[in-house]
């Protein structure tokens, strides 16, 4: 079984009741594309997109918490994402590694959280520009897999995703090369690790953009891209969902 193809948006601090018209758009522009599609908006519009897309698209939080209920003022436990209508949830994004501390450890017990709940975790991974020039990317792409990725990890319930900490949200991307090297790894470390490693489907992230999409889709074990900016408008996510389709 190849690994399923998954065109995704992370929407992060973006979007009010009236973005959803985007998602209208982009279901009656793509009504039946060749991969998977996803849209992770910001937890107050979950329950909402869920319900207008019904089954056209999946939706997904962008972070969970990794104890199942308590007094955790301003958290979202995994379970209730799934019951707002989620399927997926973004954990380990560089944002929250960077902005709120996250460390591998708390990547994996939310990843556990997300599995317990019945959720596809998107566990994110990626270097920064100091890692890269170091020399240090596969050593810390590496290390945040074993850290992060929870045994139970399965082709079924988890989606990894290679993003470079130094082409978010900043026009630059790696070079052809330098992904195709990343995730020749990660295919390798999770097959090693996994049952079924080899069809754990393998994302890339940092400034995917329409005029770069299908190159990008080229490169060996990339199944698909985590996409922020360039999601939040049908007009831009529309041609990577049709790149990725094309594939
Ligand atoms: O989760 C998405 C990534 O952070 C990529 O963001 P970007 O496409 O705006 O560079």
């Amino acid at each position: 079984m190849a690994p399923q193809k998954l065109a995704a948006g992370n929407w992060k601090m973006n979007g009010t009741l009236a973005s959803l018209a985007e998602i209208d758009r982009l279901i009656a522009d793509h009504p039946t594309p060749g991969c998977d599609v996803l849209i992770c908006p910001p937890a107050t519009l979950i329950h909402a997109m869920a319900a207008r897309a019904g089954t056209a698209l999946a939706v997904g939080g962008q972070d969970c918490h990794a104890k199942a209920s308590g007094a955790h003022t301003g958290d979202i436990a995994a379970a209730e994402l799934k019951d707002a209508g989620a399927s997926h949830v973004i954990l380990g994004h560089s944002e929250r590694r960077t902005d709120h501390h996250e460390t591998d450890a708390e990547v994996l017990a939310k990843s556990q959280a997300a599995h317990e709940a019945g959720l596809i975790a998107v566990i994110c991974v990626g270097e920064t520009e100091a890692q890269r020039d170091a020399g240090q990317t596969l050593d810390v792409i590496a290390a945040q897999l074993a850290g992060s990725v929870p045994d139970g990890a399965r082709a079924a319930n988890t989606v990894i995703a290679y993003e470079p900490v130094w082409a978010i949200g900043t026009g630059r991307t790696p070079t052809n090369d330098q992904i195709a090297e990343v995730h020749a790894r990660m295919r390798a470390l999770l097959t090693a690790r996994f049952a079924d490693g080899a069809d754990m489907a393998l994302l890339y992230g940092g400034s995917v953009k329409p005029g770069n999409a299908a190159e990008i889709f080229a490169i060996p074990h990339v199944n698909g891209a985590l996409v922020g900016g360039a999601s939040l408008k049908a007009v831009d996510f529309g041609p990577i969902v049709a790149a990725l389709s094309a594939a």
